[in-house]
């Protein structure tokens, strides 16, 4: 599960990109137009997820992401992509 995230938002407009870090975390600077789900709240939460939809999931670097992952798999989610490397490893476009 590992995803471009730059090359599909280019060839993918409908991808979407659920952060799942905290919430200051994710005003000090996220990709465009991501959705700020912090983990602790997905299992509550995670119904504002589109599962017809290519979903990236980002956070630091890649351990609550892939976590995100396994659950959002286990409630039946498949589109889904472990953004490699997390925020810290993000070289596009940030927007705060
Ligand atoms: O964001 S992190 O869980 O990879 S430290």
């Amino acid at each position: 599960m590992s995803i471009d995230v730059k090359e599909n938002m280019k060839k993918n407009k409908a991808l979407q990109i659920i952060d799942v870090r905290e919430p200051s975390e994710f005003s000090s600077g996220h990709i465009p137009g991501a959705i700020n789900i912090p983990l602790g709240q997905l299992t509550s939460r995670y119904k504002e997820i589109d599962p017809n939809r290519e979903t990236a999931v980002v956070c630091l670097s890649g351990g609550r992401s892939s976590r995100a992952c396994e659950f959002l798999q286990s409630v039946g989610y498949n589109q889904l992509h472990n953004v490699m490397g997390g925020m810290s490893s993000w070289d596009g476009p940030v927007e705060r």
